[in-house]
């Protein structure tokens, strides 16, 4: 989110030129790609799972839908949407960072998810496709990463059919003080040193929790979303609010 009134924008904590910050987060994925699964399922301790499980079970996908898994990285929400949607269906995974793109390819063609999925290097924030064309609409712990968000939420509502669903699934504000408490020890102390032990990268894990400490809370985020179109927003916090899913509809 660019602040408003110049052309800074946050990367992490570092306030950067809003144009650096796409090569920036770039950087960063590129470093993680091929660690990306281990270190989701280390750092969580298996948890992200059952956010994305939630996350499946909340979009309703049926057969003959098209989705897009936006930001999809290593595509662990298309496999699952991939079997939900059938041969009659789509899934688009969208990602800005090949280096992502072709980890979630490799893994996917070895699950034997292939038929209807495609793969579509794409930036959130001007996306090329039709206007009115998914079903659904994923963006799994990917919008905090994006520039101008507004811009994202406005380009996905327009790509969204009239009846269709938006999804976020992003890391938010733990509701208890002392769940606040803990998580801030565990994201600044513990898992810098995570990701140097077994990624060798503590500043992408750097990153990652300043990143989440500068995305915009549950009620913010839900506001940017009313404000690019969507209806009916609500979230429902998981892990106490540790992570916040948002979900939005365009009639
Ligand atoms: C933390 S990963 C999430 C991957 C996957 N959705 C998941 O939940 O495991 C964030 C992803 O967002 C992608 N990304 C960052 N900025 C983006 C942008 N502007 N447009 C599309 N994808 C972007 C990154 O390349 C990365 O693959």
């Amino acid at each position: 989110m660019s602040d408003g009134t110049s052309n800074s924008t946050h990367f992490g904590f570092k306030t950067v030129e809003a144009d650096k910050k796409a090569d920036l987060v770039a950087g960063v994925f590129h470093s993680v790609a091929a660690k990306y699964d281990i270190m989701n399922d280390v750092m969580s301790f298996g948890i992200h799972r059952l956010w994305k499980r939630f996350t499946i079970e909340t979009a309703g996908a049926r057969p003959g839908m098209k989705v897009l898994d936006l930001a999809g990285g290593t595509g662990d929400l298309t496999a699952k949407f991939s079997r939900l949607v059938g041969d009659r269906g789509e899934v688009v995974l969208a990602d800005i960072n090949d280096s992502m793109l072709k980890v979630g390819r490799a893994k996917l063609r070895d699950l034997g998810v292939v038929g209807n999925v495609s793969y579509v290097q794409a930036n959130a924030e001007a996306l090329p496709f039709p206007d009115n064309h998914f079903d659904i609409i994923t963006i799994a712990f990917g919008l905090r990463n994006v520039t101008d968000k507004d811009a994202a939420l406005r380009s996905m509502q327009r790509v969204l059919k009239p009846g269709g669903k938006l999804l976020v699934l992003e890391f938010s504000k733990p509701q208890h003080e002392v769940m606040r408490k803990l998580y801030d020890l565990y994201s600044f102390k513990i898992l810098p040193k995570m990701g140097e032990f077994i990624a060798q990268d503590a500043g992408s894990y750097e990153y990652l929790a300043e990143s989440i400490r500068m995305h915009p809370d549950q009620d913010t985020l839900k506001g940017m979303m009313q404000d690019a179109g969507l209806e009916q927003v609500d979230y429902i916090n998981m892990t106490d609010g540790v992570v916040a899913l948002h979900r939005g509809y365009k009639f």
